[in-house]
């Protein structure tokens, strides 16, 4: 998908090496001139490391970075059109949060008059202007997140680059944050590209996600993509939970034994083989009989485990073939069926919903390099 109103970021087999560990791998992509883009990945797949080498904090071993057509890669990061929020918000605590904000536009010569008028547009966006008055100190954890994004956008970069913006927030705030984010760059129109390593806020979000594993791209797309139509197993573990049934791959088929071929939508250059058959725990439904379900979707089984979240519940079935899947119910599905642990049941599925994934199963990802 190309974004409307071109890019403003193009990266191009970006490269960087530590020693033997290579950290960023040939990354490519484009990031929309008012799109919210997230790099997503576990620890050590190299997202901040990316985003230091498009802010000119971090030397690219190979490959290209052009911001608004022009090939920034050798520009130190003071003379690229771009600004970046840090983890830690860095906010000087003698100063007030409008001083906060006007400093880096007073650092720059800017007239007072104009200065005044940007630092108030820019705390009526961060809701911050009843709080101009006060210094850092006196402020909330996201009222200090609220202050470094309005000293951020204040000098109108065109990208916007935001390493964990919302993590040192708790839960409750960081899910009004996310947003808060979206409202504000979507009030100004510029491009962001944010770090993080949360599934939830990437999907909550972000236009399009770019999933990084070991310093490369597993699948990049909007949120609905990656996550209704993951392209690998890492992409379908590392966004939400996902039952991964084993087998191998024959046509629109997984071939299990003990459980006979289960129909499925193959995913984009996946060929027969080893494999395995991908299916979120809400897009399987339990019944007592498989009823008029078509053939390969209804899986026998029986109940192992019912955990009780109050919005629902998770159960586990183990299958004919002593593997488990996990299935999330509810309340009104609960209430049709009512299931406890040893009854028989059976885990019916559309094909539309499930995919087929080719390779075997990997441990989990560490640390690459020799
Ligand atoms: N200056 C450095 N010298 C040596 N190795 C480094 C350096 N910076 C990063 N690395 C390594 O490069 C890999 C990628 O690091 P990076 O910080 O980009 O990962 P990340 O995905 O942002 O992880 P996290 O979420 O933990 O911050 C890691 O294995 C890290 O240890």
């Amino acid at each position: 998908m190309t974004p409307a109103g071109g890019d403003i970021l193009t990266v191009e087999r970006l490269t960087r090496r530590f020693g033997s560990l290579l950290a960023v791998d040939g990354v490519g992509l484009g990031v929309g001139a008012e799109e919210f883009f997230a790099l997503l990945g576990p620890s050590g797949c190299g997202k901040t490391t990316l985003l230091r080498m498009i802010a000119g904090f971090e030397i690219a071993d190979a490959g290209r970075i052009l911001i608004d057509g022009q090939d920034v890669t050798a520009t130190r990061p003071n003379r690229r059109p771009v600004n970046m929020m840090f983890q830690s918000y860095a906010l000087f605590p003698h100063m007030t949060v409008a001083q906060n904000v006007a400093y880096g536009l007073e650092a720059e010569g800017v007239a007072g008059g104009e200065v005044r008028r940007r630092v108030g547009d820019m705390l009526a966006l961060t809701l911050l202007s009843d709080l101009a008055g006060r210094r850092p100190a006196q402020l909330s954890g996201g009222q200090r997140q609220r202050v470094a994004l309005a000293r951020a956008l204040v000098k109108r970069p065109r990208l916007l680059l935001l390493d964990e913006p919302l993590s040192a927030l708790d839960r409750r705030l960081r899910e009004q944050m996310q947003l808060e984010l979206k409202r504000m760059q979507r009030e100004i129109g510029i491009a962001f590209v944010v770090v993080t390593h949360d599934q939830e806020e990437a999907l909550v979000m972000s236009d399009r996600i770019a999933v990084l594993d070991r310093g490369r791209i597993a699948q990049l797309g909007t949120p609905a993509e990656v996550y209704e139509r993951p392209r690998n197993r890492f992409a379908a573990r590392f966004l939400g939970q996902m039952n991964l049934i084993e087998g191998r791959i024959a046509g629109d088929r997984l071939v299990v034994e003990g459980l006979g071929a289960l129909p499925g939508i193959r995913a984009d250059g996946v060929a027969d083989g080893q494999g395995c058959l991908a299916i979120r725990p809400e897009r399987i439904a339990l019944a007592k009989t498989g009823g008029a379900a078509a053939p390969g979707t209804a899986l026998p089984g029986a109940v192992a485990e019912i955990a009780y979240h109050g919005a629902g519940q998770s159960v586990h079935l183990r299958l004919a073939n002593g593997a488990t899947l996990s299935i999330a119910r509810r309340a009104a599905d609960i209430d049709a069926a009512p299931l406890d642990v040893g009854d028989a049941a059976v885990a019916v599925f559309d094909p539309a919903h499930a995919r087929l994934l080719g390779g075997g199963p990997e441990p989990a990802s560490t640390p690459h390099g020799s």
